[in-house]
């Protein structure tokens, strides 16, 4: 299926080159970046947390999807990328981006304040997940991606992706789908 440039994010063009330019490939691809969107379209006036801001790919896809009462913050630990995100993405008053260590954020914010989570790096996937699902509103969305292997793996990930999707799928607090598709997501809600 092709998408026409006007249903991307129009800022996605100039993130791409950036990405290009400083030899970011870490970025979600486009059906991680259509689910974004839906996702935060689903969620009017939504409190919204990326954990991993990378370039500000998912960021735009995010944003592109969010009304003007919702909210997003987004962290990201490399000064470099964040900056390219911070100059396509920083004049949205809706978002705010935070430079610095997600586990640390995640440490900061209140239980229960997020209608949607994008958990795109290692805090929140591979540790603090605890506490980056408790930021769970009841209802809210837990969306990760990269679960499928890749050439870029560590020798010893494939263990830690594989007991991460079964913690979340067998969550009593949570209602999980392993979605095979794009670089292998999984869809989490909160339950009430
Ligand atoms: C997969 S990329 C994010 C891609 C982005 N979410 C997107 O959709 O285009 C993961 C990012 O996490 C960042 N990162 C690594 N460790 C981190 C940490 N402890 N806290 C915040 N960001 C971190 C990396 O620098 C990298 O840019």
């Amino acid at each position: 299926m092709t998408l026409t440039t006007e249903s991307h994010p129009a800022v996605l063009a100039a993130i791409t080159e950036g990405c290009a330019a400083l030899g970011f490939a870490m970025s979600c691809d486009l059906t991680t970046g259509q689910l974004l969107r839906t996702l935060a379209a689903a969620r009017p006036g939504g409190r919204i947390l990326e954990l991993g801001t990378g370039a500000g790919t998912g960021t735009s896809w995010l944003l592109s999807g969010m009304d003007a009462g919702a909210t997003l913050v987004s962290v990201e630990l490399d000064e470099a990328v964040a900056a390219v995100a911070a100059e396509h993405l920083g004049a949205d008053p809706r978002l705010e981006l935070v430079t610095g260590d997600g586990a640390a954020l995640i440490d900061s914010l209140a239980p229960g304040s997020f209608d949607l989570v994008f958990a795109d790096t290692w805090p929140g996937k591979f540790h603090h997940l605890d506490q980056a699902l408790a930021l769970l509103a009841p209802g809210g969305l837990y969306l990760i991606d990269d679960l499928l292997p890749q050439p870029t793996w560590p020798e010893d990930h494939a263990s830690s992706v594989t007991a991460l999707v079964e913690r979340l799928t067998t969550d009593p607090l949570l209602h999980a789908t392993y979605l095979d598709c794009s670089t292998g997501l999984l869809l989490a809600t909160r339950l009430p």
